[in-house]
């Protein structure tokens, strides 16, 4: 399988590492405004090969996507620290508004794999602008999100996060609902397991979880000036499922015909990824404090999407 990835920063970049490391594709060309960057990044990223496969990595430019069964667009502007996601809208769109055009005049069959912020709104802006059906253009969403969460449950029950099956809903930003209602340890509703290992999961548990997820971007950024690793396998693990045409079942965002009663609407529920894209929605049973609050955060959503002209 021929992935691309547009913008080839550091989450760009790392998603092709990842994608490398995982050797799930066979052709990988990286693509910036930045040749120079594009270059450098695609060589750093081939010395990795002979570690892990045989994947074919190359800088390139739009005639080189052709062929490409995904392409990943993670071009743009970042946030500063202390900025919000919603704050990259205006300049992201621009940058998008030059790109899918490009993209779809060489690779109209490829699915767009979105990564870029505010990325629901993104990935909406994307979907419009490319004419594609909206399984074929797909948003990382909270696919990150749900990883931050899986792995602070994990750790407070002392368990792998591969064995925590939970979701975060909604925005990927401060709107996002975590589904506590639905998540389970193994089989085991999370509270009953929860209090089974003598690890009960108080309310401050739960604040410092929630904090620790929706916060997780603003502290890293504070840091270390950006948030790449996370985001660059949580793409590489939505290439996977699409290249093996895996059905699995991956927290991500597209655009929803009617998100409890907000019509046409980008943002995330667990979704089934394969070779076709997204083919089905998994519509989780939750709370009426959860619902209420997903229904909150597809209005932000919505709100957002249409502010940005067409
Ligand atoms: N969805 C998620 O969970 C996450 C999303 N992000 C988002 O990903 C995006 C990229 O972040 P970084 O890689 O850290 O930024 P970066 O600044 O390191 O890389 C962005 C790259 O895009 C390139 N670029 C800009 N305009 C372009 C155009 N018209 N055509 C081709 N390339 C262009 C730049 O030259 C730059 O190399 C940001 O919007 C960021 O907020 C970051 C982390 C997580
Ligand atoms: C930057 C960003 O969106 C994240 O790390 O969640």
């Amino acid at each position: 399988m021929k992935v691309a990835i547009v913008g080839s920063g550091m989450v760009g970049s790392t998603a092709g590492f990842a994608l490398v490391m995982r050797n799930v594709v066979s052709d990988l060309v990286l693509i910036d405004l930045n040749h120079a960057r594009a270059r450098a990044e695609a060589e750093d990223i081939a010395h990795a090969v002979p570690f892990a496969g045989s994947t074919v990595v190359r800088a390139g430019d739009y005639a080189d996507i052709a062929g490409a069964a995904v392409v990943i667009l993670a071009c743009g502007v970042s946030q500063r620290p202390g900025e919000t996601r919603p704050e990259l809208l205006g300049r992201n769109a621009e940058v998008f508004r030059a790109v899918i055009g490009q993209v779809m005049a060489v690779a109209p069959d490829a699915i767009l794999l979105v990564a870029s912020n505010p990325v629901d709104t993104i990935t909406q802006v994307s979907t419009r602008l490319s004419g594609l059906p909206p399984g074929r253009v797909i948003g990382s969403g909270t696919i990150l999100d749900t990883a931050r969460f899986r792995w602070l449950i994990g750790r407070h029950l002392g368990i792998a996060p591969g064995s925590v099956h939970g979701y975060v809903l909604g925005e990927h930003g401060d709107s996002e609902v975590l589904a506590w209602s639905n998540v389970r340890a193994g089989s085991v509703p999370l509270t009953a397991f929860a209090a089974q290992i003598g690890a009960p999961l108080t309310q401050d548990v739960r604040d410092r979880i929630d904090l620790g997820v929706r916060r997780a971007a603003y502290t890293i950024i504070e840091g270390k000036g950006a948030t790449w690793y996370g985001i660059g396998a949580g793409l590489a693990r939505i290439v996977q499922a699409i290249g093996r045409d895996e059905q699995a079942v991956l927290s991500v965002s597209i655009v929803e015909p009617d998100a409890l009663g907000v019509p046409d609407v980008a943002l995330s529920l667990p979704r089934l990824v394969g070779a076709q894209g997204v083919t089905a929605t998994l519509w989780p049973d939750l709370d009426a404090g959860e619902t209420e609050a997903l229904r909150h955060s597809a209005e932000v959503l919505k709100a957002m999407a249409d502010s940005v002209p067409l």
